[in-house]
């Protein structure tokens, strides 16, 4: 068996939890408060800013040219998107750069954030690329699952994970590339190195779990700080 097939074995139990996960099903049926959908909105974007990160550390310590290319492409999509991202509902939302800055990064995003960056010291496209590539295959996967669901019609929930970038998708699609990427790296590491690459891309899974809890739950660093000094909404969190 590939790294990544035994990798999406073990993923499995963690994609049905994010399926079934309350700010997921809240998206089906339409039930997030706008304090729940803003929460969410501020913290990916700030997310998608370290991504950029992310990719650019893959980009710098690519193999090949052809791996370098293709993390180049990921990249302008990224940054491409995020421009379209803060241009978009203005009034509701001012998401330009400044006050985007200003967005305080809470608990769960902080960690996941750091459990990301933290594998760019590690200079190996094997570790880097599956704290990344479990974001991206989460939510591709959870577009499919959300497919097959009966869904409001209303927005801003119809649209949301419907995943209809065919950049991501089939043979050519960026997972498979990716997944593609982890196998041919993975050939020329030892065990512990193949076995630290699962840990990475699972505990990624897990964080994208919290992630949808932290927004279902708006927790912020005010919540964390009236629990530990007040003892304040101790079982939400
Ligand atoms: C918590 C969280 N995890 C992963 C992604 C990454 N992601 C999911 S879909 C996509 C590209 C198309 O929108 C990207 C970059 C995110 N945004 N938020």
């Amino acid at each position: 068996m590939s790294l990544s097939q035994d990798i999406l074995f073990d993923a499995q139990p963690y994609l049905i939890a994010n399926e079934k996960h309350p700010f997921v099903q809240g998206i089906i049926s339409g039930q997030l408060t706008s304090g729940q959908l803003r929460y969410y909105d501020e913290q990916d974007i700030a997310f998608e800013y370290n991504e950029v990160a992310v990719i650019n550390a893959l980009i710098n310590y690519s193999t090949s040219t052809e791996q370098a290319l293709l993390f180049q492409k990921r990249q302008d999509m990224q940054l491409t998107m995020l421009r379209d991202w803060l241009k978009r509902e203005p009034e509701s939302m001012p998401h330009d750069w400044e006050t985007l800055k200003q967005t305080p990064i809470q608990p769960i995003n902080q960690v996941y954030r750091q459990h990301m960056a933290a594998t760019i010291q590690t200079h190996s496209v094997l570790q880097i690329l599956p704290s990344f590539a479990a974001g991206e295959w989460m939510y591709v996967e959870l577009g499919k699952f959300m497919a097959k669901q009966t869904r409001v019609q209303k927005e801003p929930f119809q649209s949301f994970l419907s995943m209809s970038g065919d950049a991501f998708l089939g043979p050519n699609g960026y997972i498979q590339q990716f997944f593609n990427i982890i196998d041919h790296e993975a050939e020329s590491a030892t065990a512990r190195e193949q076995e630290q690459a699962k840990q990475t891309f699972l505990k990624s899974c897990l964080l994208e779990w919290y992630f949808w809890d932290a927004a279902y739950k708006e927790i912020t660093w005010d919540n964390w700080k009236a629990v530990a000094l007040e003892g304040k909404g101790g079982p939400m969190i």
